[in-house]
């Protein structure tokens, strides 16, 4: 992906007019971060305290793993997993990999900037373009190989934070591989059908972003935002959270904003726009988005799982027939990025080919969605 995530990007740049604020230093909310449209007060128990429903936990040594995951996909388009192989050393060296960087004073985080054009580096979330307010977090994006900014932020010890990022890219992209499998298998959908996410190829092409977040504890936390609501422009993301909650995913008629709670141990998934284009609607992306605490500081790291440069990505063959048109023209993931970067909460609705039949719609056409 390198070179062609980067592509996309550069077509859409984000430039910065604001001083980067070093947040774990401010006291009181500035104006620049108080959103009007922030997380009502009462909105994050709420899903907790009626205990109505909860995102859905699949243990990976399951038998029934594949049909779990399925349901999953439907009902919610996301899940947390178990036993997904992932070690606890491992995650316990990535954050403090990424806590090491955050703590790092701006200036020299600020050397390993992410450029207007590019996609890789430390910065705000590249969807804060689209918002009036300013996002209580900071990020640092990872395509290809870190070592350039590595260089930057650590001229004397960047093999470690290299090292991490390597390991951790290797182990989920098994991870990923096998996710997307046992998911496409829930649609019935066997190997000859997608020969790019073949088991036996073990997903060689695929592609994939590193993408660490940071959300310093916010003196105002029901005024912040910490990163707005959005789809992932991706076929799934394998997320871990540190011990802190803040992940909210929306369900739809249902209980609104439902915490996703850090689980020790567990990785959440959720599916992006285009598992949604590939199953022509049947696995819905999710919306989702990050509030902040109070006291404690939070901190994630994303695996943005996509198909490899080249693919284009269509409704598949199998869930496609008379009663059920192509609800999606082909994409590759090039440029459905940039139409993202573009064009952000309408991307999907972009590559939109026709209106939905009865029954067979969009399960999920955020249109309709308040995102700030
Ligand atoms: C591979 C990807 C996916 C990107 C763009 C590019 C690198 C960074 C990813 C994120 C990560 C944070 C949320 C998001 C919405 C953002 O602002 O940057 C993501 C975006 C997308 O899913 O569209
Ligand atoms: O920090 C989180 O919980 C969410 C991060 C996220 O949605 C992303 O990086 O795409
Ligand atoms: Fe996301």
């Amino acid at each position: 992906m390198p070179s062609r995530a980067s592509d996309s990007m550069r077509a859409q740049p984000v430039y910065f007019h604001h001083k980067q604020l070093d947040l774990s230093r401010v006291k009181k909310l500035p104006d620049s971060h108080a959103w009007t449209t922030a997380p009502p007060k009462d909105d994050y128990p709420r899903g907790e305290l009626l205990n109505v429903e909860t995102v859905p936990v699949v243990d990976l040594a399951d038998k029934n793993a594949q049909d779990l995951l399925g349901h999953a996909c439907r009902t919610w388009g996301v899940f947390q997993v178990k036993n997904h192989g992932i070690s606890k050393n491992l995650l316990d060296e990535i954050e403090s990999a990424g806590k090491g960087l955050f703590s790092l004073p701006m200036h020299q985080k600020l050397k390993a900037a992410r450029s207007p054009e590019g996609v890789s580096g430390y910065g705000v979330a590249r969807i804060s373009s689209f918002f009036p307010k300013l996002m209580w977090s900071e990020g640092f994006t990872i395509v290809g190989s870190p070592l350039e900014h590595a260089r930057q932020l650590w001229p004397h010890d960047y093999h470690k934070f290299c090292n991490v990022m390597k390991e951790y890219e290797k182990e989920m992209k098994k991870l990923a591989g096998k996710l997307m499998w046992l998911i496409l298998g829930s649609l019935g959908v066997t190997e000859e059908e997608v020969k790019w996410a073949s088991p036996k190829g073990a997903f060689e092409g695929g592609n994939a972003a590193i993408q660490l977040n940071s959300y310093p504890a916010c003196p105002e936390p029901d005024r912040a935002m910490g990163l707005a609501a959005h789809t992932d422009s991706t076929i799934l993301t394998i997320l871990h959270q540190n011990n802190t909650s803040g992940l909210q995913v929306l369900r739809d008629g249902g209980a609104g904003w439902v915490t996703v709670p850090p689980l020790p141990g567990a990785l959440v998934v959720n599916i992006g726009d285009l598992l949604h284009i590939l199953s022509n609607g049947l696995y819905p992306s999710v919306l989702h988005r990050a509030v902040v605490n109070r006291t404690r500081h939070r901190f994630s790291v994303a695996y943005l799982y996509g198909p490899p440069s080249g693919v284009t990505i269509s409704p598949l063959q199998k869930l496609v027939d008379q009663g059920r048109p192509p609800l999606y023209r082909p994409v590759t993931w090039t440029e459905y990025l940039g139409t993202k970067a573009k064009h952000f909460d309408k991307a999907l609705s972009l590559v939109r080919v026709c209106a939905p039949l009865n029954g067979f719609g969009d399960a999920n056409d955020h249109q309709s969605v308040t995102v700030g």
